[in-house]
């Protein structure tokens, strides 16, 4: 029998955990007690407009400043052993810089080396990483041949060569192309999922973090505003969005389907319109009977904009998104 409670408070899966993490400059509170937990496997994405301090606590948890007050650890070690917290960790800085002449394999084998890995094993490494995130035919090729998308690829494989418990990745998706976006994201998934590491997601690309993140922190004036998975988050922090429908027309055809929207049975209230991207937020009327009742209302809505020929770009059901809640939640800072 072991009634010893474990240690680290929660299953044996957790890989990051942070207690009350505080942070001060001088007279200025950066971060206000910041907790929160990561299991391993899983993607988390770290929110907040600027100024939030998520710059502040991803520098303390990857040991590169000491917070003023808390805890936190990494695979069940303590924040008191930063040089083996260093062990542990990858992290994808933003804007990582790469010595053109070196090549890919190069690169990677010498980082290999660094955390103490023989040559040998090193270059196997190397390879295999070079294999992960999709440039094994480049291996040969200088760095500085290679476009941003591929140093992306090559910053998150060096930050895996310790074969870490817990990355860090600030922004990776910065500056890519939607298929580069995708394609980038699709492997931190990967990774997290086949290597069982624990991500933490820094981006300002809120679709881009409900497509790819099991759990979400956002942050607003230092302290966190929401914690859990993403439809802990998205559910429970706006229910107001419920039996909202969003409808995407061309920014030309908005004042014409606010006009139809308006006229349709059932709308409660005004349909409010985003004018520069052309989405338009419609509330039902909350239905007394089923969600069938609610359902058929939204196809009627949908089925009479295209009979009068409205072309619909984009037609959203999910009621709460992660956007709405990030800027309601943060909505102070942001004024
Ligand atoms: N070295 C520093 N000295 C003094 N104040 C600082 C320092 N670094 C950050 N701050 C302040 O701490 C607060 C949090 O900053 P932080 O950089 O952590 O935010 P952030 O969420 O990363 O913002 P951004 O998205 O703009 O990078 C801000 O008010 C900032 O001005």
């Amino acid at each position: 029998m072991n009634d010893v409670p474990d240690p680290r408070g929660k299953g044996s899966t957790e890989i990051l955990a942070a207690a009350d993490l505080r942070k001060t400059y001088g007279d200025r509170v950066a971060l206000k007690g910041l907790t929160f937990s990561l299991d391993a496997g899983r993607v988390l994405g770290f929110l907040g407009p600027n100024g939030a301090g998520k710059t502040t606590s991803i520098r303390i948890l990857t040991t590169i400043l000491r917070p003023s007050s808390g805890w936190f650890s990494v695979d069940g070690i303590g924040s008191d052993q930063p040089q083996a917290i260093r062990r542990r960790i990858g992290v994808l800085p933003e804007g990582l810089g790469f010595p053109r002449q070196m090549t890919a394999f190069g690169y990677l084998t010498y980082f290999a080396q660094l955390y103490g890995r023989p040559a040998g094993e090193a270059r196997r490494i190397a390879t295999d990483l070079l294999a992960d995130v999709g440039l094994q035919n480049r291996a040969d090729s200088s760095v500085g041949s290679f476009s941003h998308g591929m140093r992306q690829r090559l910053g998150i494989a060096r930050a895996l060569v310790n074969d870490p418990a817990v990355v860090f990745l600030d922004e990776p998706t910065l500056g890519l192309d939607p298929r580069g976006q995708r394609e980038l994201l699709r492997l931190v998934q990967r990774i997290a999922r086949e290597r069982g590491t624990g991500v933490v997601l820094c981006s300002h690309l809120l679709s881009e973090i409900e497509g790819v993140c099991d759990d979400v922190v956002i942050m607003n004036a230092g302290v966190v505003v929401a914690e859990g998975t993403v439809a802990e988050v998205v559910g429970a922090s706006h229910p107001e969005l419920d039996h909202v429908v969003r409808i995407r027309v061309p920014v030309a055809s908005i004042h014409r389907t606010q006009e139809l929207l308006q006229a349709f049975p059932g709308i409660d209230g005004d349909v409010r319109s985003e004018d520069s991207t052309g989405w338009l937020d419609v509330k039902l009327h909350a239905s007394n009977g089923s969600g069938a009742d609610e359902s058929r209302a939204r196809n009627d809505l949908l089925e009479s904009l295209i009979r009068a020929d409205v072309p619909v770009l984009g037609f959203d059901t999910g009621g709460g998104r992660l956007e709405d809640v990030f800027l309601r939640l943060t909505a102070e800072a942001i004024r």
